[in-house]
Order: structure tokens, then sequence, then C-alpha cells
């Protein structure tokens, strides 16, 4: 007997049946940061083995249609802070409800910084990060470690987790209690580059902002909106330029997290031009939403959108941000995940000092890069698969095993659907948080299917994610992107697998072409076709879109031939900006 009614036997989904270690993706536009072309995708024990058409496969392979969708290369958030006692709370989203709803968005990888405690040793806490995410993770993790003091302890356990323990990157603070000196900057950065590590800095003049905060409260200024005239641009700008200045003192290559502010990436972009190897994140919050609401009547909406460096009050912004991001000024974008709920929020409710720092943005960092880049436009789906996942990947030395899509590479595949659309709010979200700083934001760009290492975790809208089904990957030090970037073209999977001869650099004329959009220059991949890609140019944007023009700064009129040189090569240390500004 099969069963009865009170004993069911239950009804396998027909795709359970199927061997589960074996998928197929069939029809749908695979997405590289330099290409768009039409392959099945076939998987095996969470691995990608065969790519192209008419692919023979085993029986029982369970196949997903993804026609009409692109295949994207898993989300690599590469900035969260899960789990993460800071200000004196701790943040509501762990390693489970963050990864989790960081699959329902389209994320199958994060990079978590490590926060020793006070008196607490490096090892010490990245043995602790690694048993509160063990076992947590629905997603693969790895984790960048913070150096909240200077000593020969620290510069030891550096060389330690370098050597021991997978890591390769070491944030360092020029604001809060926790901030170095110049002079242990200095330090912090010689060892990273000794090491063959990335140093990362949060870029703010923290003296300055704690005397600025101690005028504004004297004033009477005590509500949120004391946290962003405390800490305006310039003060960002001028420490991103003081840690550029001090990291090429020692050639040590420097990741600026969270670039905020038009100023900021504008330094950014002249250490570029002088030659240094700096990259720079800018955040899903940065975007999607600018300053204006810290002045919200409502605390509870105004503190929700409290973070360092702060949103800014210029609506242009977001629009600035994107194009820096288009033109490699900057090569990522990252969440800084980093939730606290109202009761947390209300520890500054009389002392915007007090409010602690940080908002969501790892479920949605994709949905708004999509909307905000691609359907607004100022990106291509290429450039949308470099600044979320690909460029993460080289970075932190995880490609070609993540961020591309390509045989021998981890299955973490999204079939996104560019069409849909969604609505983001707290009441939908996955988060544990019970505030979203994107309430009410109507995106483009919704993953129909989320596959991490193989397993489909989301699919019809129903998120069936598996905890601890994520593993700690490894960041090994002298990551080619960024120590010897001429080795990348030998790094470069081909359609057929991961060896590849060296080839040449594509012309401009084929890899881009630039579009005049009234007085503004935009650059777009050339290789999608106008069926899929919406076309960027004046008169080509979808209706009640902004054009670029409303935004308050633009492009020269021509772009230098240095300029074109640093595009062609995508990753141009010392690529010229100039004329940018
Ligand atoms: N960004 C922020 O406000 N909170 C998280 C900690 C950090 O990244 O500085
Ligand atoms: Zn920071
Ligand atoms: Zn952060």
């Amino acid at each position: 007997m099969l069963g009865n009614m009170s004993n069911p036997v239950k009804k396998v989904p027909i795709h359970l049946q199927s061997s589960q270690n074996r998928l197929l993706i069939k029809n749908g536009k695979v997405v590289t940061e330099d290409d768009v072309f039409d392959e099945d995708v076939y998987i095996e024990d969470g691995i990608i083995k065969q790519m192209g058409r008419n692919l023979i496969i085993p029986g029982g392979t369970r196949v997903i249609d993804a026609r009409g969708n692109y295949l994207l290369p898993g989300g690599i958030d590469p900035h969260t802070h899960f789990d993460f006692e800071f200000m004196g709370t701790r943040s509501v989203d762990d390693f489970y409800t963050g990864t989790k709803s960081a699959i329902a968005g389209g994320t199958t990888m994060i990079i978590d910084f490590v926060f020793p405690k006070e008196g607490e040793s490096l090892l010490d806490a990245f043995y602790e990060y690694r048993r509160k995410a063990d076992g947590k993770v629905c997603c693969d993790y790895s984790l960048h470690v913070c150096l909240p003091t200077w000593s020969a302890h620290v510069q030891r356990d550096m060389e330690t987790l370098c050597k021991e323990h997978g890591v390769n990157s070491f944030k360092m603070f020029m604001a809060y209690d926790f901030m170095l000196d110049d002079g242990q900057l200095y330090s912090a950065f010689e060892q990273c580059q000794k090491l063959g590590a990335i140093a990362q800095v949060h870029a703010e003049n923290g003296p300055v902002i704690a005397k600025n905060a101690e005028r504004l409260l004297a004033q009477g200024i005590t509500g949120p909106e004391g946290h962003e005239l405390s800490r305006p641009e310039e003060l960002e700008a001028e420490a991103v330029n003081r840690a550029c200045v001090i990291a090429k003192q020692v050639d040590c290559p420097l990741y600026v997290v969270h670039v905020m502010s038009r100023s900021a990436a504008k330094k950014v972009a002249e250490a570029r031009d002088d030659g240094g190897r700096v990259y720079g994140e800018t955040l899903a919050a940065a975007l999607g939403t600018y300053g204006a609401r810290s002045e919200h009547e409502c605390f509870r909406h105004s503190a929700g959108h409290v973070l360092s460096p702060p949103l800014r009050p210029d609506p242009a912004t977001p629009d600035c941000l994107m194009t820096c991001l288009a033109l490699d000024v900057l090569q990522l974008t990252g969440s800084d995940n980093c939730t606290f709920n109202k009761s947390q929020k209300e520890l500054g409710i009389e002392n915007f000092t007090k409010i602690p720092n940080g908002v969501n943005g790892v479920e949605d960092r994709m949905s708004v890069v999509w909307e905000k880049g691609v359907h607004a436009g100022i990106i291509s789906p290429s450039r949308f698969v470099a600044v979320t996942s690909t460029n993460a990947a080289k970075i932190f030395n995880l490609y070609p095993k993540k961020g591309c899509i390509a045989v021998g590479s981890d299955a973490d595949i999204v079939v996104w659907n560019g069409n849909a659309v969604r609505t983001i709010s707290a009441q939908t979200h996955h988060q544990a948080v019970d505030f979203n700083i994107f309430e009410g934001m109507q995106c483009h760009g919704v993953p129909e299917y989320v596959i991490v290492s193989g397993r489909v975790c989301l699919e019809e809208g129903q998120l069936r994610v598996a905890e601890g089904h994520g593993h700690f990957v490894d960041t090994p030090v002298f990551a080619p992107y960024v120590y010897e970037p001429e080795k990348m073209a030998e790094l470069k999977p081909t359609r057929n697998g991961p060896a590849v001869p060296a080839v040449e650099p594509l012309e401009l004329e084929d890899d881009f072409r630039l579009m005049k959009v009234q007085h503004d220059y935009i650059l777009a991949s050339t290789h999608e076709p106008d069926s899929v890609h919406t076309p960027i140019g004046k008169g080509a944007r979808p209706e009640g879109q902004r054009n670029i023009q409303e935004s308050t700064f633009s492009l020269s009129e021509e772009l230098d031939t240095d300029r074109k040189s640093s595009i062609r090569v995508r990753n141009p240390p010392g690529g010229k900006s100039s004329g940018f500004w």
C-alpha cells in the first residue's frame, strides 16, 4: 500500500525525481563581462561541465528553460556585516538570514568583515567569525579582516592569516575610535604589500568629524540630520586622497570601500590616472537613494538611512556614481549590509553620533544596480556583470572559480529576467531587519532562478535555501588581477574550458560604441543585439526615464586617447580619466 490519509506518501516534485546533481539550463543568453551569447549550460556536482548547443548529457538530468532570460554569474557582494557587534549593539541579519536574503536577490557569494573586539587578536576574531558563519551560510563566503589597532602582534597575525587561513584583504578605518593614524596606515599598507594582500580603507577624516559633531551638538543639532552635516563629502574626499598618497609610498594596492560621493570618486580617478593600483567600490545605497531623506521628520526613517560615509544630499550623486562604474573609474558594487532595527537605531534618538551606522542592501543590490544602471541606459548587461560579480572575483583572487559562467567554474548562476518588475518592501524582503531604505522602489530585473553551487535555491518565487550549504572559500594572496595584471589573459576561461592562450585585446571599435546623449557621452557594449539590450542614445530611453542630462555632471566632449586605451583594457591601473570631471 502506498499510503493513506493519516500517513500520506509525500508527492515528490518531478524535478526532484531526477538526479539532483545534474542540471541543464537551456536557451538563455549567457552574459560575461565582455560578451553576450546564446549557449546552454550543463552542470554536474556544483560545477559547470559543458557549454554549447546540442550538448550530449546523461538521462535524468533536470532541465530549466531560460528562454528570453539572461544567465548571469551569481552576484558577489564584497561588503557585508552579518552578526556584527558595532556601536553598542549587534547587526540583526546573521549569516543565515543574510545569505538567504542574498540568494533571494541573485547574490551567490558574500565577503564579510572580521572585526576583532577590544583586546582580541586578529586570529581569535577570525576563528570566532568562522564559528559564527560555518554551518549558517546558505552560499559560499570569504572574509576580510579589520585592523582596529596596529602592533607587532597584529603584523604577525596578518602574516598567519594570509599564509594559513585564506585571507588576502585587510580593512583599516580612518574614522571611529578605532581608526589608525597616518603612520600606522603606512605600516599596515607596507605589510599588506609585502604579503601580497589588498589594503582596504574606510576613508573619512575622523578627527575633523569629531570636532564637527561636537560643534553641532553644542548648537542643539542632535537629530539624524547632524550625521551628514558632521561628515561632509570633502572629508571623505580628503581621506581618500590621503589613503591613496600613503599607499603609493609603499606601492600597496588599495581598495576604497563604500565610495559615497562624487568628490571621493574623483580622488579615486585621480589616483588611478596617476598610475596607482586603486580600486573603488560604491554601494547599492549610494546608487539607489540619496541623502535628502535624513531630513525626514520620522526618526525611524531618517535614522534608518544613517551609514558612514553618509548618503549625500546632492540628488545627482547616484547617476554620477553609476557613470563612474560605466567608465571604470569605480570597479564594483557592494551592499555594506549592516542592519539595525528600530529599537537599535533609537540608541541615538538624543544624539546622532550614537545612531548605529548601517543600512540594508544584500538582497536588493542586484535589482537596484540593474534598475539604475542597465534599465536607465547607463551600463550594459556585461558591465553589470563586471561590477556586481566578475571584478570582485578578480580583485579578491576568486576568478575564474567565481565571477564568470565558464566550463570549470562553480555553478553559481542566476536566470535573470531583465524585464520583470518587482517593488521592494520591508514587508516582503527576506532580511531580519524591520526597515528597507529602498521601500517602494520599482525595479526591473528579477531573478527567476538562483543556482548556488549547482543547487536550485530560488524558482518560481519559492526560496529553498539550505542552512550550512555554503563553504568558506580561501582568497589566496598575490591576486594576478592586482599584482600581475599581464597574466589575466591566461586566466580567462574560454567557452570550452579554463586554459587559454593569451589573446590580443579587442580594439575599442569592436568592443564599445561611444554614443552621445545630448551633451553627454555614454559607453555601451556593442555585443548585445538591440533585441535584448535597451539601446542607449539620444531619445532612446524608455518612456518616463530621466535623461542623463538632468544630472548636474557631464562628461567631456571628447575622450582623450589615453582614456580610450584605458577603456579598451578595462582595468587600467594608470588609465587616464582626465576630461571626465
Ligand atoms: N558603513 C556603515 O555605516 N556601517 C558599517 C561599518 C562600516 O563599513 O564602516
Ligand atoms: Zn566602513
Ligand atoms: Zn562596511
